[in-house]
């Protein structure tokens, strides 16, 4: 909508309606209603969500969806697909979706044939990632390819290191993958350590391929590959994918060895388009193009779906209830499976790159929280770390909890004490127990209130039948549409990340302070003049 939508009717009736609902237990709720536990939950592709144990009842769940009505967010759908240009402030269309739509769908933006130029890249992607599996391409010296090193950062880094870890068990042609992304010499020196560059392909990723990271890693690795296999080497050990062929040909990669993408596929949404490659070497094309229709699956639910039964809306506007209505800061999601261990990571920059803004798209500032601070951990790792504060702590912190039925291994009955585990934790943090019920188990009268578990902690619980490339295009949808969902009800550019461009511009002046034999004499500010100093005297320089 425009304007100002917390001065809106609708979310006025969300204030009233908090006011009576924040007084109420789960315990209660679930008393009064055992129904519940059936009415609310979606189905979405194989994903089934529990969203009983939520400090919501079905009548929340109307004013919120009226709330989202009221936003606009069916129009707001339709501008997204239509290839509106949505994302103002760097006037762009948001068409990550096309990333996975099929080849038969007629969409053309800004004079681009888009499904075509997405599946002529898919296409060859598959054939480049078919060559490597099928050891057709060979190094250097003949051999074939046996580890490929995605060097890149942020979205080029996190989303095909997130799935990489997710799907290991479906690389079945002998390549495995590894990730560098940090300036810190440390990752790329440690990565190289052990890698022989006769079998080393690289794959240099990166929208701009103006990242100082990612190109900085990406001339230490043509370094380390050049030093032993000399300059001719570098052709059949690195390729690109970019948006920006022109620096991918300076850097020296051929741009025959180039993945494209464009301008409307933010960083952070772009793993399912030419920045996984590396993911489709692993795992091959055929499995890559069921992830995709995982994906479309969740596109096609978030598009069609009413709002009450639409699962991403849902799980975003509860986000919204929780951070605006309810103060919640953050918001867990605890995956059990150790598979998924870099799924909060991924979502990090999914959610917060996305929804950290304090203006709305109009640059007006907001009037309402925005942004959920997304963390987490797989279980039950994280059990025994913090979950002592989410039972008992003071801080509410809504959370996502994601189990799958089947493992992909099993050994010793290991996967349904995983799942106990899942079911055990949210029923215990949404009716906890009481004082009444621990004292009447003998308990000393004065360990009583420590033992007390205050339950009415909110969780969404999703179920899964596995964790295939599948399943995981839908899960990792459902978080962009999630994300959608609640920056469109915030008003805010979801799509565009200024914010991290000051301390980019800032690292770079003060590079030379650092690094020079003299003494420095520009400073941001008095506290940094005096790190500057310390760090030139710690590495011997004249301070
Ligand atoms: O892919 P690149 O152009 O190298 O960008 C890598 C990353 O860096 C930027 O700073 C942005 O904050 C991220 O959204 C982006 O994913």
């Amino acid at each position: 909508m425009d304007g100002d939508i917390t001065q809106s009717q609708e979310w006025a009736a969300l204030g009233k309606h908090q006011e009576e609902l924040a007084g109420r237990h789960l315990r209660e709720l679930f008393a009064e209603d055992p129904g519940r536990a059936e009415r609310m939950t979606v189905t979405a592709g194989d994903l089934y969500l529990d969203y009983a144990k939520h400090r919501a009842t079905g009548r929340t769940v109307e004013l919120l969806a009226a709330l989202a009505e009221r936003a606009g967010l069916r129009d707001r759908i339709e501008a997204m697909l239509g290839g509106e240009h949505i994302n103002v402030s760097e006037d762009r269309a948001v068409l990550h979706v096309a990333l996975r739509m099929p080849r038969e769908v007629e969409l053309v933006v800004d004079g681009q044939d888009v499904p075509a130029d997405v599946h002529a890249v898919l296409d060859r992607m598959s054939a480049f990632a078919d060559r490597v599996r099928g050891k057709e391409w060979k190094g250097a010296t003949g051999k074939p390819i046996e580890t490929v090193v995605n060097i890149g950062i942020g979205g080029s880094d996190l989303g095909p290191a997130m799935a990489y870890e997710a799907l290991r068990d479906y690389a079945d042609a002998g390549v495995a993958a590894r990730f560098v992304s940090n300036i810190d010499p440390a990752d790329i020196v440690g990565n190289l350590r052990d890698l022989d560059p006769e079998t080393t392909l690289f794959v240099v990723s990166s929208k701009t391929f103006t990242t100082l990271e990612t190109l900085t890693n990406a001339r230490v690795a043509r370094s380390w590959l050049v030093g032993a296999l000399g300059d001719d080497a570098v052709a059949k050990h690195f390729v690109a994918v970019s948006t920006n062929a022109a620096k991918v040909a300076e850097f020296g990669i051929d741009t025959a060895n180039m993945f494209g993408f464009w301008d409307w596929v933010g960083g952070r949404y772009s793993y399912d388009g030419a920045i996984g490659l590396s993911l489709m070497i692993a795992i091959g094309p055929e499995r890559f193009r069921e992830m995709l229709a995982g994906f479309r699956t969740m596109d096609e639910h978030f598009r069609t779906a009413p709002f009450d039964r639409n699962m991403p809306v849902i799980m975003g506007m509860l986000g919204i209830w929780y951070t605006d209505f309810f103060d919640a800061e953050t918001r867990a999601v605890l995956p059990y499976s150790q598979r998924l261990h870099r799924f909060p990571a991924y979502l990090q920059q999914l959610t917060m790159e996305s929804n950290g803004k304090s203006v709305r798209a109009d640059g007006t500032p907001v009037t309402a929280q925005t942004g959920e601070i997304f963390w987490g951990e797989p279980g039950t790792n994280g059990q025994h770390a913090f979950y002592q504060l989410l039972h008992q702590g003071t801080r509410l912190v809504p959370a996502d909890f994601i189990g799958f039925a089947e493992p992909y291994e099993d050994r010793e009955g290991m996967h349904d004490q995983l799942t106990a585990n899942l079911l055990a934790q949210t029923s215990a943090l949404a009716f906890g127990k009481t004082a009444e019920e621990i004292a009447a188990e003998g308990t000393a009268a004065e360990i009583v209130p420590h033992k007390v578990m205050p339950g009415n902690r909110p969780t969404s619980t999703i179920l899964a039948p596995k964790l295939t490339p599948s399943t995981l295009g839908q899960l990792v949808a459902l978080y962009e549409h999630i994300v959608f969902v609640e920056g469109t009800v915030w008003g805010i550019d979801s799509f565009d990340q200024w914010g991290v461009e000051l301390g980019k511009k800032m690292a770079s002046d003060l590079a030379p302070a650092l690094t020079s034999e003299e003494p420095p004499t520009s400073f941001p500010d008095p506290s940094t003049e005096r790190l500057v100093r310390r760090y030139r005297e710690l590495r011997g320089r004249r301070a």
